[in-house]
């Protein structure tokens, strides 16, 4: 369902777990933040990863050059690792509690121009969205906030040149950003590695390698508790198969907290033992953090690896390693 700030949060004619959705949104302070700032936030999950890197200083290092952007869509974490590597405007930090009044009110002016510009062609805002290939929000996915495409001005001059790049992939289409190359794809496809690798070494002086992995994957749950938590530790051994071929090594980078992994994850009984066996003893420092922007009531959290040692685990997978290819 798409969050219209103007929607009456006491109309009879929504269901009440709509009510209580849009109640929730309107007092939720990270949704009112996500449209004050010029970033223009695709989703609510910007914030996780600035709260992340505001903890951690991940992306704040000049010598990150390649990220590595697992389920991007619609995009919140590759926008805040743009401005990071400097392709965008950097973004504000600590949250400020109080937004510009004129912008928490409604969408941000660059939208309200871009809406009556639409208009006055006839378009209305859905039907802009339709013909940009607007990223749609999908079921479960509760933390992407519509947005629209054409306020994310790429032809705005100046442009700032940022350093390095940034790989997004994800299931979903994406809309462009500054300095991120993205990729339309199952992260679990026998195929997905050789891809990412092309990608990686486009770049020039590229060795295959990336200085930060991020993974803010989700599968879709079912609501069958076994079948969900296999499917998340499965994404998660998978993302952990992909950093031992890719994520480069803190030695190499010659500091000591460098090589970078941040990995959603689901609490449930075998997680603890995945990270026992595979981060643990592969990483310097491995901390499980739940950003103050994650919902409560949500069983997310995040592994925040620093100090990758580049040892091949000998931890076995414990499920089958990939999906068929249908
Ligand atoms: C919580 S959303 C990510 C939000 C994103 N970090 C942001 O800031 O906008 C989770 C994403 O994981 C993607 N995803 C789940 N399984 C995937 C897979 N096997 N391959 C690629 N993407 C996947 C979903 O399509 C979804 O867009």
């Amino acid at each position: 369902m798409s969050f219209r700030p103007t929607c009456s949060l006491s109309s009879h004619k929504l269901p009440p777990s709509s009510r209580a959705w849009l109640a929730r949104q309107y007092r939720d302070p990270y949704v009112k933040a996500r449209m004050a700032f010029p970033a223009n936030y695709r989703s609510r999950s910007a914030f996780k990863l600035l709260e992340i890197d505001h903890t951690f200083h991940i992306l704040d290092q000049n010598n990150v050059r390649t990220v590595v952007d697992l389920g991007a869509a619609p995009g919140g974490w590759s926008q805040v690792a743009s401005a990071k590597l400097g392709w965008a405007e950097d973004v504000p930090f600590p949250i400020s509690s109080k937004p510009p009044k004129r912008l928490v009110s409604g969408y941000g002016l660059k939208d309200k121009e871009a809406a009556r510009a639409g208009k006055a062609k006839g378009e209305g805002r859905s039907a802009r969205s339709k013909k940009a290939g607007k990223y749609e929000k999908t079921e479960g996915d509760e933390d992407a906030i519509d947005f629209d495409p054409l306020a994310d001005d790429l032809d705005a001059a100046p442009r700032p040149v940022g350093r390095g790049t940034i790989i997004a992939v994800d299931l979903l289409r994406m809309e462009p950003i500054l300095g991120v190359k993205t990729l339309q794809m199952d992260f679990l496809s026998p195929e997905a590695d050789e891809v990412i690798t092309q990608l990686m070494l486009d770049e020039p002086s590229a060795d295959g390698k990336a200085d930060v992995i991020l993974s803010d994957m989700a599968a879709n749950f079912t609501g069958n508790v076994t079948a969900d938590r296999h499917a998340s530790l499965q994404l998660s051994e998978s993302v952990f198969e992909f950093t031992k071929r890719h994520l480069r090594p803190a030695e190499s980078a010659k500091k000591r907290k460098a090589g970078a992994l941040v990995l959603k994850h689901f609490v449930h009984p075998s997680s603890g033992t995945f990270r026992k066996q595979c981060l643990d003893p592969n990483f310097r420092l491995v901390t499980y953090f739940k950003p103050p922007s994650s919902r409560a009531e949500s069983a997310e959290a995040y592994w925040v690896c620093l100090g990758w040692k580049g040892v091949q685990s000998s931890h076995q997978p414990t499920l089958p390693p990939a999906r068929p290819a249908s």
